[in-house]
């Protein structure tokens, strides 16, 4: 014999009814089931509600119960029940009526009352299921569980075992294939009907199977078992295959709704294997609860978080040692039947910390001032204290016992992901790790640990981007192309959650705008606001995100500060903010370190070629940087590159802005700006404090050709100069120089200008837009380290930024 427990949303309408009798059909020839309905789905609160309104004199109750009425009619002519049935579904609906109306004439309700209103849903189920397993062939029968299941002094949670299990023993004997039994229902001393608390019907099936010794006790739901997370907060979350009763009451107790704990003490007691399934999808395999659960491969089994708590402190020195205090502020707590889901205790004893439901929040004030009066008039104990908006995360695992480092693993990934914990405390039997948090990092939380204990199929990684022009494009087209690669073989998902140029922004909440972003950003956007920018991404509050700064601006420089709080890494490869000054690269540096965070812009200096990460792996191993030489802007060495080719300088820098290696504002390179910007990062990143005037600078272009605004004026200021630039060509063919725009760090002087280099000179071949970084070190004394190749244009700097986020990621 098995017992299966349907609750409400499996039973709600007809349709459903159906389904449940194509499940008990599965196994109608190989055993006796004994099957326990709940009321149809939502029928329980609804009655609540009438009674509660026909209290309050509200004749709204008479259009919810007619709703009812009509509700059930439904779902009887559906399934096709004899009319003897529809008649008895008739009749309990008028007994309501009457009893309601009693209730609306008297404004009162009594125990009895309410629980013969609340307990009909089951019984009204259980008759028309009943009916229709028999219209349809089964050999069913219909029970009345208040003959069988009985309580003590009318209170439902009180089961009187002893004649429960006698009544049931008669059950074996009767001729039925199915039997039902509506759940939620018992009856006491003197026949009246009780209930069986919250998750009754749970509590019934487990009863019926503890006293039928069932084989099994199946409780079919509307999800696929026990998950290890709520799949509404953890996407990745997956059906837990097995797990051991004490883990599933803790995991129930902090929030996995499917079942009721207290309900499974009888089976617990006679070692009955339940098992959680699905109605919706009755192949899968579910969850199986069993007293030895086999190991799965993490050694945590689940994860369950429970919102509205609040942290309740009661503090002060003059509990210190003194013996009782626990014992008071528990036993006042309990008096007003206060319930404490966390308890944590300073080693100095000075202070006490309880969890409590926020709804309890005054009473538990009220009830303390009162039983510490005395002490905290005489200052012993300060007013309690209490912390709201916080939430508890229990992380369980009956194998997490006796292994070290689980909870290390923990709370080293929680402050890796800038999550503060308010109060932790673990069991004895170390099968659960609870802990604090604000409500508002629950769903980052339950994710961080989940991708650190669980088989993740992968980890996501949440783009916040910045600028989506020439370079921003290349990226995430990149990101676009390498999308499935990443995924299959590292296991990391990029997913673009919102874009933003100095126009339009785009906040794609829930999904990925990876593919679709023009579109999105084109049509279905919102103005820009970069402050409100940063400010959704820091509500999102989603774990593992980065904020990339592709574009030219001082304005998104400046909320880097913020973004660091905010726990979120950034990449860059606009260069303001590690060349504004030193004291502010110190201070965003600072802010990434103290927040667990990267600030990354290897794409500074070099577009794509590795010159930071060279520089910062030299200082890691001892080495010193001495000198730098490098010409390390693409589009100046483009530009006369193609002059030395025979172009014109103005048609050399044409192209320069056309191929996309000049800045947007093209007079930043060509006054030397970006350079000495570059030369500013290298030498910090080489542990330099200097400093834009501390920079030896002279533009390579004359100052008259720079006083424009636009792109145009400086083109025609350019054509106007160009006999000035021809004279070039006329002193590198007499002296059979090149001239290179430089930039130069030797014993703490630093110079960034044109310069001529000879034909033996490692500077005189640097090919179109490459850049050249020559390294003078302790090591490195005797020949330079060289690093070399393109260093600008949209593919090589975007695949410098990729680089940046992948790191990131692995790190
Ligand atoms: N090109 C190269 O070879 C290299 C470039 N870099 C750096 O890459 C960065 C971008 O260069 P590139 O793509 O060529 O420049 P683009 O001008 O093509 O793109 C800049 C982007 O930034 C956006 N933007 C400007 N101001 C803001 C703002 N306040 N808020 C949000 N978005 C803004 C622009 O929006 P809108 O279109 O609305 O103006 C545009 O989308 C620069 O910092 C450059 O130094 C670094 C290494 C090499
Ligand atoms: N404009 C820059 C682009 C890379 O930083 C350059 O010319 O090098």
């Amino acid at each position: 014999m098995k017992v299966l427990k349907f609750g409400g949303s499996s039973v709600s309408n007809a349709g459903n009814c159906k389904r449940v009798q194509e499940i008990i059909k599965r196994d109608y020839a190989n055993c006796k089931q004994v099957v326990v309905v709940s009321a149809f789905g939502g029928v329980t609160d609804e009655l609540e509600r009438c009674i509660n309104l026909a209290s309050q004199r509200n004749k709204e109750y008479e259009i919810a119960l007619l709703k009812l009425r009509e509700r059930h009619d439904q779902v009887t002519n559906e399934l096709n029940v004899p009319d003897e049935i529809k008649t008895k579904v008739s009749k309990k609906f008028d007994e309501l009526e009457e009893l309601l109306q009693g209730v609306y004439l008297l404004e009162e309700i009594s125990e009895k009352i309410k629980n013969a209103v609340m307990g009909t849903g089951e019984v009204l189920s259980s008759l028309i299921f009943s009916a229709y397993l028999i219209e349809s062939g089964m050999k069913a029968k219909c029970f009345d569980s208040r003959k069988y299941i009985k309580t003590q002094n009318g209170k439902g949670v009180f089961l009187n075992s002893k004649e429960t299990n006698e009544n049931l023993k008669s059950i074996k004997e009767e001729d039925f294939q199915v039997a039902v039994f509506p759940g939620f229902i018992a009856s006491g001393k003197k026949g009246e009907l009780t209930l069986l608390g919250r998750g009754g019907s749970d509590y019934t099936a487990s009863i019926l199977a503890a006293a039928l010794n069932a084989k099994q006790l199946e409780i079919w739901t509307d999800v696929s078992g026990m998950y290890t997370a709520d799949p509404r907060l953890v996407s990745q979350a997956i059906p837990i295959e097995q797990m051991s009763f004490q883990e599933a009451m803790e995991l129930s107790h902090f929030g996995a709704k499917v079942m009721y704990p207290p309900s499974l003490t009888p089976v617990l007691q006679n070692k009955i294997n339940v098992r959680i399934k699905n109605t919706f999808a009755p192949d899968d395999n579910g969850t199986l609860i069993t007293t030895n659960p086999k190991s799965e491969r993490s050694i945590v089994r689940g994860l369950s978080s429970v919102n509205h708590v609040n942290l309740f402190t009661l503090s002060g020195s003059g509990m210190v040692g003194i013996s009782g205090f626990a014992a008071r502020l528990f036993a006042c707590l309990a008096n007003q039947k206060i319930n404490v889901s966390l308890i944590t205790q300073s080693s100095s004893e000075h202070s006490m910390s309880v969890g409590i439901h926020e709804d309890d929040k005054d009473l538990a004030i009220e009830a303390v001032r009162s039983e510490f009066e005395m002490e905290i008039g005489m200052n012993l104990v300060n007013e309690p204290l209490v912390e709201e908006n916080l939430s508890i995360i229990a992380v369980v695992g009956e194998d997490m016992g006796y292994t070290p480092g689980i909870a290390g693993k923990l709370f080293g990934i929680l402050g890796k992901n800038g999550l503060n914990i308010r109060a932790t405390a673990q069991g004895g039997n170390e099968l659960n790790i609870t802990f604090m948090v604000r409500t508002t990092d629950v769903k980052k939380a339950l994710n961080v640990i989940h991708e650190k204990f669980f088989i993740s199929t992968h980890k996501k990684i949440n783009l916040y981007i910045a600028g989506v022009g020439n370079v921003g494009k290349k990226l995430l087209e990149f990101i676009d192309h390498q999308y499935n690669y990443l995924i299959e073989e590292k296991g990391l998902q990029l997913v673009v959650r919102a874009v933003t140029n100095s126009r339009k922004m785009y906040f794609a909440d829930d999904e990925n705008m990876l593919q679709d972003w023009q579109q999105k950003l084109e049509h279905e956007s919102e103005t820009a606001n970069l402050q409100e920018f940063v400010k959704r991404m820091d509500q999102a509050n989603l774990r593992n995100s980065v904020f990339i700064d592709i574009t030219a601006s001082e304005q998104v420089s400046k909320v880097y500060q913020q973004v660091l709080n905010s726990t979120v890494s950034i990449v860059a490869c606009n260069k303001i903010a590690a060349s504004s000054d030193f004291e502010n690269y110190l201070r965003i540096k600072a802010a990434a370190r103290k927040h667990n965070v990267e600030f990354m812009f290897e794409s500074n200096v070099g577009a794509g070629l590795p010159v930071i990460s060279t520089i910062n792996s030299l200082i890691n191993t001892g080495d010193q940087v001495v000198g730098i030489q490098a010409v390390v802007s693409g589009s100046l060495n483009f530009i006369m590159n193609e002059f030395n080719n025979g172009k014109s300088f103005v048609e050399a820098v044409k192209m320069a802005m056309e191929q996309g290696f000049t800045e947007p504002d093209p007079k930043i390179d060509l006054s030397g700006m970006d350079v000495l910007r570059k030369l500013l990062i290298l030498s910090r990143e080489a542990g330099y404090a200097l400093e834009e005037k501390d920079v030896e600078h002279e533009p390579m272009i004359p100052l008259s050709c720079l006083n424009g605004e636009t792109a145009e004026d400086l083109i025609r200021d350019l054509e106007e100069n160009n006999d000035y630039f021809e004279a070039w060509r006329t002193v590198m063919a007499e002296k059979n120089i090149r001239y290179r725009y430089i930039a130069s760090f030797k014993d703490g002087k630093a110079n960034v200008s044109l310069q001529e280099v000879k034909p033996d000179h490692p500077f005189y071949d640097v090919h179109g837009k490459d850049n050249v970084i020559s390294l003078n070190t302790k090591w490195y004394k005797d020949q330079p380290m060289i690093i070399k190749g393109a260093g600008a244009g949209a593919e090589v700097t975007a695949s410098g930024i990729f680089g940046d986020i992948i790191s990131i990621t692995s790190n």
